[in-house]
């Protein structure tokens, strides 16, 4: 049974996947205090939030059971991704759901802010019926100006199309081509800056958007500009637009994000020319509807081990690629298992090799279970899809990944080499046709070994009777051996055994093992 935390306001209709599932706790609790929150998380395996609930390393660090963090939206700067990679969580989130949604209150915030609508809106409540105070302006033939185009800021162009508005964007994957195709002008940064009567965001906030818009940039802007933000809070700096609408240059602001949420008291919401919503672009029915089903789907598929939709701190890999690789995975950890496992020394470089079917397919998931197998033997369970390559990382090891054309004589073949600081190590497999799994080469000797149960690997001496000595010896521990491969360079040179036997060998039988004669050198594993 997963235990799934709920802890900020879901759509009850759209977790309906997540209430019907049959090996799925639901707990649903938008109230709970810190430390509510740091007990429950405790044994939950998986979290889902909106944009509240601060997902901290301290709270990851108090989660031992948590897979999955799911955010029901887009933005996910309230969680920390460094934290939950560390530690192998998922996140993932729902990028699709509420776009056309915050689109629409986008073009809300717009018209509202070129018509005074909140203002003269507020007035009348207070029985003022004030007309002169609140002239407009039209949208019509006026520049509107997008920095972020991506799902949001297409939406919002086509939009302000229909207002007979021209658009310009910037962003940094948005070419003249696709511009044209979008039907808007492309522009740089500082043209869409000097051209916009109306600027609106739609980025991320990420390092390079924090503060994008600011004391230097606004003074590109038009005198009299306006300028809207329903992304987040941050990317435009709130003291510099502050000083530009009462200095006069920006004549008003349109805010549903602000960089501290809630924003009470803000000195933003004293001045007349600012409107505000309190971070609504989301907030529909529909919207909340689709984010939390699309979430709710996506977090029981990394519960169950299934491919995820969204990954946030991992790469996304398109079903078919999924598919075309899934039968490898069992392969490429356990090779990468096998060969950390006999190889001495610390680790400084891995270099994987793909040929023959894996020729053309992205292989880097591939690369990555490599990685989480090798890195197993040196710390466990910790290691895995999520964060093998930062782990790796971490600790200075580089990892290479080579497509090789020579597939000698398999259809599909898989080469794991290790560097470490005393040694170098190779390990090839295959997948068999209707056979499964074979380690086929280690190092420079052919094999023929599944990959599988507890193993030996016994570097030794061709000679008559090396064989025999290991088989008397490990019957004398009560070993059984159920099956054996010899490889080896020429005759009366180096060789090796790998065994595949029933259960796993003790110390003092490996050490025996290694005393026998013509034996060099013996190491036990467990696949
Ligand atoms: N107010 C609200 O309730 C909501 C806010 N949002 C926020 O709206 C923003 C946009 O969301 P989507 O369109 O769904 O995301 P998206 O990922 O589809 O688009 C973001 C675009 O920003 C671009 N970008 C990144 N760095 C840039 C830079 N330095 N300059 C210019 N463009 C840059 C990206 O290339 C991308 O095309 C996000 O911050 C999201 O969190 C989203 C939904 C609701
Ligand atoms: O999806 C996003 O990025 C949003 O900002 C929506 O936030 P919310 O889920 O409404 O708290």
């Amino acid at each position: 049974m997963y235990r799934v935390l709920i802890s900020d306001p879901l759509s009850e209709d759209g977790i309906k996947p997540l209430l019907e599932a049959s090996d799925v706790e639901a707990v649903m609790d938008a109230s709970l205090s810190h430390e509510e929150l740091l007990k429950e998380i405790s044994t939950s395996d998986a979290l889902i939030v909106r944009s509240q609930t601060q997902v901290t390393r301290e709270l990851i660090e108090h989660a031992p059971q948590l897979k999955v963090i799911g955010r029901a939206g887009v933005g996910v700067d309230n969680i920390d991704l460094d934290a939950a990679t560390d530690h192998g969580v998922v996140v993932v989130n729902a990028p699709d759901g509420n776009t056309i949604s915050t689109a629409e209150h986008t073009m809300a915030m717009l018209m509202s802010l070129a018509r005074n609508i909140p203002q003269a809106y507020h007035q009348l409540k207070q029985n003022r019926w004030e007309r002169k105070k609140f002239v407009g302006v039209e949208l019509k033939n006026k520049t509107l100006g997008i920095v972020g185009f991506g799902r949001i800021g297409n939406e919002v162009a086509q939009r302000a199309k229909g207002h007979r508005m021209k658009v310009i964007a910037f962003d940094p994957f948005l070419t003249e081509e696709k511009a044209n195709k979008a039907g808007v002008q492309h522009g740089t940064l500082e043209e869409v800056l000097q051209q916009a009567d109306f600027l609106t965001v739609h980025t991320p906030l990420i390092e390079k958007t924090k503060h994008l818009i600011n004391k230097e940039t606004i003074q590109l802007m038009k005198p009299g500009a306006r300028i809207l933000n329903c992304a987040r809070g941050g990317i435009v700096e709130e003291d510099a637009l502050y000083e530009a609408i009462e200095n006069g240059k920006i004549a008003g602001a349109a805010l549903d994000v602000f960089e501290e949420e809630p924003a009470i008291d803000h000195p933003l919401l004293s001045l007349e020319e600012v409107i505000a919503t309190p971070h609504l672009g989301a907030s529909t029915v529909e919207a909340q509807e689709n984010v939390a089903t699309d979430v709710s789907l996506d977090v029981m598929d990394v519960l169950r081990g299934g491919a995820v939709k969204h990954p946030v701190n991992m790469p996304s890999v398109s079903s078919e690629v999924m598919e075309q690789l899934a039968p490898y995975f069992t392969l490429a950890e356990k090779l990468g298992s096998f060969l950390s496992n006999v190889t001495d020394g610390a680790l400084e470089k891995v270099n994987v090799y793909y040929s023959g079917d894996l020729l053309d397919v992205d292989t880097t998931p591939l690369t990555r279970i490599s990685v989480k197998g090798i890195l197993k033997r040196y710390i466990g369970e910790r290691v895995n899809d999520v964060n093998a390559y930062k782990t790796a990382s971490d600790k200075g090891i580089v990892i290479n990944e080579q497509k090789s054309t020579s597939t000698k004589g398999f259809t599909n073949l898989v080469t794991i080499e290790i560097e470490t600081d005393q040694e170098k190590r190779t390990i090839s497999g295959t997948l068999l046709n209707g056979l499964g799994a074979r380690i086929v080469k280690l190092d420079e000797y052919s094999i023929d070994v599944v990959p599988e149960g507890h193993l030996i690997v016994i570097h030794h001496k061709d000679q008559p009777g090396a064989i025999g000595r290991v088989g008397s010896l490990l019957a004398e521990h009560h070993v059984n051996i159920a099956t054996m491969q010899v490889g080896r360079t020429n005759q009366g040179g180096e060789a090796v055994m790998v065994l595949t036997v029933d259960k796993a060998v003790e110390e003092d039988c490996q050490e025996q093992l290694g005393g026998v004669a013509d034996i060099q050198q013996v190491q036990c594993l467990t696949l």
